[in-house]
């Protein structure tokens, strides 16, 4: 396949740069091609002076390394990365449906159907990440894309180095998605991803995440006590898998396989299912 060759001494003019995608904090994102074959990719420039702070060049790459072996259709592929003087590019997946953040903005919040569907898809490539030890993806709208199919896309912006996404104000820094054993300053498991999803599924269903309010503190003794509240269009199903994973006690959260097992996500599944062929038949008519 034409993807850009593994190892192979690759350098940014084997890539023609298009426009730039967005900025994260550590540097910008552009869309791109090689030149050798057109195969269409995200290139992400990060500044080296701005990550690496004195020897931490080798962690940087054994996580790099580890990124790049990760392989899910809902995960943003990093095919390659190379460096020079001054900058690191990271050769990854483009996702043409953009920012899923963006998204829930313009519409709001999502339907039934659609949340379920994504609830799926991310509780897919977290198990995936759980079975390769790989945890803490830094699970927020901000960083979630959207493929060529309107699927999901886990897509780190700097993954151990974590980047502020200085997308929404409310973002920056938030701690809309902490889970109580964060709050409390705990030790923490994978099971931080099980009580992020749940804030996620909350914010796809309502527009808002479950623990925000005014200021901070209501916002800590909200998420230490694992108290919200949902409005009346939030639907059974819907409540039952959040109230499975929004659990205060992180033994106590269901795990990620129930969560794909939960009979609200496999019937949203169903249904998104059968409106895809539903489409793909009036297409073909
Ligand atoms: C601007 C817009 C919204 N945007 N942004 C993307 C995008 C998607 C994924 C990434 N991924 C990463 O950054 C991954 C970083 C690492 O795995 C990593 C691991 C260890 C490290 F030390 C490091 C290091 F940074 F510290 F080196 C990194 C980045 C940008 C995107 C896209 N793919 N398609 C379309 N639009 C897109």
């Amino acid at each position: 396949k034409n993807t850009p060759n593994k190892g192979g001494k690759l350098s940014i003019n084997d890539f023609e740069i298009g426009r730039p995608l967005g900025k994260g904090k550590f540097g910008s994102v552009y869309l791109a091609r090689t030149k050798t074959g057109h195969f269409h990719c995200a290139i992400k420039v990060l500044f080296k002076s701005q990550l690496i702070s004195g020897g931490v060049e080798h962690q940087l790459e054994r996580e790099i390394e580890i990124q790049s072996h990760l392989q899910h259709p809902n995960i943003i592929r990093l095919y390659n990365y190379f460096w020079d003087a001054k900058k690191i590019y990271l050769i990854l997946e483009y996702a043409p449906g953009g920012e899923m953040y963006k998204q829930l903005t313009t519409q709001k919040r999502f339907t039934e159907a659609m949340a379920g569907k994504y609830m799926y898809e991310i509780a897919d490539a977290l198990s995936y990440c759980h079975r390769k030890n790989v945890i803490h993806r830094d699970i927020k709208p901000e960083n979630l894309l959207i493929g060529a199919q309107g699927e999901l896309k886990i897509g780190d912006f700097g993954w151990s180095v974590h980047a502020p996404s200085n997308k929404r104000q409310t973002m920056c820094g938030t701690m809309d998605y902490l889970p109580p054993e964060m709050v409390n300053g705990n030790s923490h498991s994978d099971a931080v991803d099980l009580w992020a999803i749940g804030v996620l599924c909350y914010e796809f269903l309502v527009g808002k995440p479950p623990f925000e309010h005014e200021n901070q503190a209501d916002t800590y003794s909200a998420i230490k006590a694992g108290r919200f509240t949902y409005p009346d269009f939030v639907k059974k199903g819907a409540r039952d898998l959040i109230g499975k994973l929004l659990v205060v006690d992180p033994r106590r959260r269901c795990s990620l396989q129930e969560v794909k097992d939960h009979y609200w996500v496999t019937s949203m599944l169903d249904s998104c299912r059968r409106a895809a062929e539903k489409q793909k038949a009036e297409r073909a008519a």
